[in-house]
């Protein structure tokens, strides 16, 4: 057992989906796994593995913001020996051309967050990237699967009512797509530690027209992600 996370030395998978919401995690356990069996329930921030077309497959909630899936990373890949962790999470759009429900990939994430500047003594502006092969590999699967799948550079914001919309708006004009809350954090961790990393979000909010999904929906209805980042982790 880590400190967070109840499993067993060999009960987690070295592949991992990491939804922040825990009750995600269960329904992708329950609805794409076979055999799934929790591992853990500390803090309700629940951890299945099963296997998905024969490969073992774990999912873990991360909980919101990067100091909670910081933990649950550095865990993962330090204590139960994950190799690759690809988060399925939502997002709000930036970008006028997206719509609810689009699925976006993270290739890199700009982050307001002060984690990194603590890394790097306020020296670096490190860059947090995806790994290369799995987004590869994600975009090849969402071609296959005929899903559209935008890749691009996100915003991984401390806050989730931001003060600072012009900001947003600026962000946009230089390509960036949407906002969600632990991507930078997650490609760090995995950089750190020689772990991969991907983030694939779907859209559950456009910030500029006011348009959001509900809480049900950000729980159950992600399927085309859920998909693609399985057929990914798999594949890896
Ligand atoms: O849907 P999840 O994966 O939790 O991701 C997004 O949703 C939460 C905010 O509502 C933040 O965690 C943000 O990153
Ligand atoms: O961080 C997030 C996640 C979903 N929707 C948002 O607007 N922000």
């Amino acid at each position: 057992m880590s400190t967070h996370i109840g499993a067993k030395p060999g009960e987690i998978a070295d592949r991992v989906l990491m939804p922040g919401d825990p009750l995600r995690a269960k329904w992708i356990a329950e609805n794409y796994l076979e055999d799934a069996k929790c591992y853990s329930t500390v803090r309700n921030m629940f951890g299945f593995t099963g296997t998905y077309q024969g490969t073992r497959v774990s999912v873990q909630g991360s909980g919101m913001g990067m100091p909670s899936a910081s933990i649950y990373a550095h865990e993962l890949i330090n204590e139960y020996g994950v190799k690759t962790l690809i988060r399925v999470g939502s997002c709000g759009a930036l970008a006028e051309s997206l719509n609810l429900r689009d699925v976006v990939a993270a290739i890199g994430s700009s982050t307001d967050s002060n984690m990194n500047r603590m890394r790097f003594d306020g020296l670096i502006d490190y860059a947090p990237v995806a790994d290369f092969g799995l987004l590869r590999k994600a975009v090849e699967v969402a071609e296959q699967r005929g899903v559209t799948m935008r890749v691009g550079p996100i915003l991984a914001a401390d806050a989730f009512y931001t003060d600072r919309p012009d900001l947003y708006d600026t962000l946009a004009d230089y390509g960036v797509l949407a906002v969600e809350m632990e991507s930078a954090a997650l490609y760090t961790i995995a950089a750190r530690y020689q772990a991969r990393a991907l983030t694939i979000l779907t859209v559950s909010d456009h910030i500029k027209r006011g348009e959001a999904t509900t809480a049900q929906e950000r729980e159950q209805t992600f399927s085309q992600m859920v998909e693609i980042a399985l057929d990914t982790v798999v594949a890896a």
